[in-house]
């Protein structure tokens, strides 16, 4: 990376927000930080959970603590629509992030540091995901494997990610968690938008079944979360739950407000026809090239 960008503004450390020491170095002198350092993939994380929670979970704490040690300004933590009702072990470390770091804006008064979140869904076409994968499998002649053709997935290029993380920076209070609003697409729909895009319609798809952890549909804010979210242009703002431990202090309100909401879920969203979801793709430059039959590398 120190000779792609080749920028003497950038600095690199080796390090690891498991490791307290290596992080603390590494946030002097630092002003802003987006924590994006996390293990993401649901299958690897279902073998290997402890390794989700030193990571997402631990590498977290280390890290607010380290910005609040630093006096650094802002902190953006990255989570994903996985920690909302999370059934896998990645969601389930990444829910307690952001519980970690409602904890954390909690106690932040007089610091100087604000700590908020976001949460996205699937970031189309990046390393490892299923965009890619597909192209591959094409490219090298073998059948396309779908895990379940009615599976919903929310839609986001990397650019309404960076946004999302903007927004946040901007408009963050402690505590807050934003949230995009996104389509989203049937994987049977994503199937066949790629195999027109690549002028291969008949290819082969064969149905592989649900992989470990994985989720019929994803929720970007639960049915709770949704009954308080401020409703913004494009954004949900979730605010953290301000109560103090003195639950009898408070009156029981917005009961009703919950029983009425329904959670934001990639079933229930602006749902993309093969059209809409080939549109959608060609705003990828990888995309672009690969219909266009040239080489193409996914971004992380
Ligand atoms: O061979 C495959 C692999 C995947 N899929 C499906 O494609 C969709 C997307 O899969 P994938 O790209 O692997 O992403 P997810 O497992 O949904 O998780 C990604 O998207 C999340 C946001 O929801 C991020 O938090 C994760 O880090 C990121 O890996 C899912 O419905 C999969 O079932 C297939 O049909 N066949």
């Amino acid at each position: 990376m120190r000779k792609l960008y080749n920028n003497r503004k950038l600095k690199f450390y080796i390090g690891d927000v498991r490791d307290p020491h290596s992080i603390n170095a590494a946030m002097r002198g630092v002003d802003y930080v987006f924590h994006a350092a996390a293990l993401k993939q649901v299958p690897s994380c279902e073998f290997h959970p402890m390794q989700a929670v030193r990571t997402n979970v631990l590498g977290t704490e280390n890290m607010i603590e380290a910005a609040i040690a630093n006096k650094v300004k802002r902190v953006v933590c990255l989570s994903t629509d996985k920690a909302v009702y999370p059934i896998n072990a990645m969601g389930i470390s990444k829910a307690m992030m952001e519980k970690v770091m409602v904890a954390a804006s909690r106690n932040l008064e007089g610091t100087g540091t604000v700590v908020c979140g976001t949460r996205y869904g699937n970031v189309m076409a990046s390393r490892g995901s299923v965009i890619p994968l597909f192209v591959d499998q094409v490219r090298n002649g073998k059948p396309i494997t779908i895990t379940d053709p009615n599976m919903t997935r929310f839609m986001m290029t990397l650019d309404d990610a960076v946004d999302l993380v903007l927004y946040a920076f901007t408009n963050g209070n402690n505590g807050d968690i934003f949230v995009q609003k996104a389509p989203a697409a049937t994987v049977d729909v994503l199937t066949q938008a790629i195999l027109g895009l690549m002028k291969k319609p008949e290819h082969e798809v064969r149905v592989i079944g649900t992989r470990h952890g994985e989720k019929l549909y994803e929720a970007l804010l639960s049915r709770e979360e949704r009954a308080c979210a401020e409703d913004l242009p494009g954004y949900f703002r979730v605010p953290a739950d301000g109560r103090d431990l003195n639950y009898d202090k408070f009156v029981e309100e917005g009961e009703q407000k919950i029983t009425e909401a329904v959670e934001y879920t990639s079933h229930n969203t602006e749902r993309l026809d093969v059209d809409g979801m080939t549109k959608l793709l060609l705003k990828l430059d990888f995309m672009q090239k690969i219909a266009r039959g040239e080489h193409a590398v996914a971004q992380d």
